[in-house]
């Protein structure tokens, strides 16, 4: 499939739990910039990128709508939808509001602000070949899975596991098919590339980078903001010696 009719969801309609009472991590400042300004300005410069669509939260879709178009300049921004309780039904919501020719769809966290171009294009080329491609980063810990009582259960090898990112990239229909059916049978997922999972639909590693980091805490903008003054604007990983690597690169898994 070709890149011709590429558009992306942002979403943005969390709640910030995490980093802490009241704040809205989307607006916090990183480098100066905005959180959420930063993730919007790399599909804005994401030369394949047609459009997207921007999910916020139901009380901040004006306000949202307002600073990306008056203050960000976005000019690809189609829409400001309102989210949902959880983050598949934010994406469910912004898929809904795609245009009827979107071809292949980007779905990216708006709380990875380090994201860059280079990542979008290559896991939206690896979509439309493979139907289904996220970025995605070697585990560098050692993974314990936990049993009762926080005792280690079980340790996970290693060498196949992957921390997976955003962006994730998906043949729009397929995408849409697959949060249908997870709504029907009441499947729920962390990551839109479970539910393409489920109906048992591979889905590409494409490399990532340890900078995409998601700011999930007050340490993870620390961290971004070490970032930002430091390393190259893509830091993609090196593929691990002997993983499988299809010809475009990619890794299958
Ligand atoms: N109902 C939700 C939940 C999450 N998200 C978005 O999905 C991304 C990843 O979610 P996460 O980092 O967990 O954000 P929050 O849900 O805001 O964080 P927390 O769990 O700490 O409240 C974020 O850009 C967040 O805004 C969303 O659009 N709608
Ligand atoms: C989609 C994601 O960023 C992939 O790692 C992650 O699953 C989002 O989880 P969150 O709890 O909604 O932040």
């Amino acid at each position: 499939m070709c890149l011709d009719n590429l558009f992306a969801v942002i979403v943005a309609a969390g709640r910030s739990l995490r980093m802490g009472q009241g704040i809205n991590k989307q607006l916090l400042p990183l480098g100066g910039i905005p959180v959420l300004a930063r993730s919007l300005q790399v599909f804005e410069r994401a030369v394949p990128v047609k459009g997207y669509v921007l999910v916020a939260g139901r009380d901040d879709v004006e306000r949202f709508n307002n600073m990306a178009r008056q203050q960000w300049f976005c000019r690809k921004l189609l829409s400001v939808v309102a989210g949902g309780g959880s983050r598949q039904e934010s994406v469910f919501n912004g898929l809904l509001a795609l245009p009827r020719e979107t071809a292949v769809v980007l779905v990216h966290d708006g709380a990875r602000p380090l994201v860059y171009t280079g990542l979008v294009e290559r896991v939206a080329e690896a979509a439309a070949r493979w139907g289904a491609a996220i970025a995605a980063v070697p585990v560098k810990d050692t993974v314990k899975q936990a049993g009762p009582d926080e005792f280690a259960a079980r340790t996970l090898p290693r060498d196949s596991l992957w921390l997976a990112q955003t962006p994730q990239a998906f043949h729009y229909a397929l995408l849409v098919e697959a949060h249908q059916r997870a709504r029907e049978e009441k499947i729920t997922a962390t990551d839109d590339a479970s539910l393409v999972e489920a109906m048992g639909r591979p889905v590409k590693l494409v490399p990532g980078s340890y900078r995409n980091i998601k700011i999930t805490t007050p340490e993870d903008l620390a961290v971004a903001e070490a970032l930002l003054r430091c390393s190259p604007e893509n830091g993609s990983v090196q593929i691990k010696s002997g993983s499988p690597v299809s010809g475009d690169g990619s890794l299958t898994h």
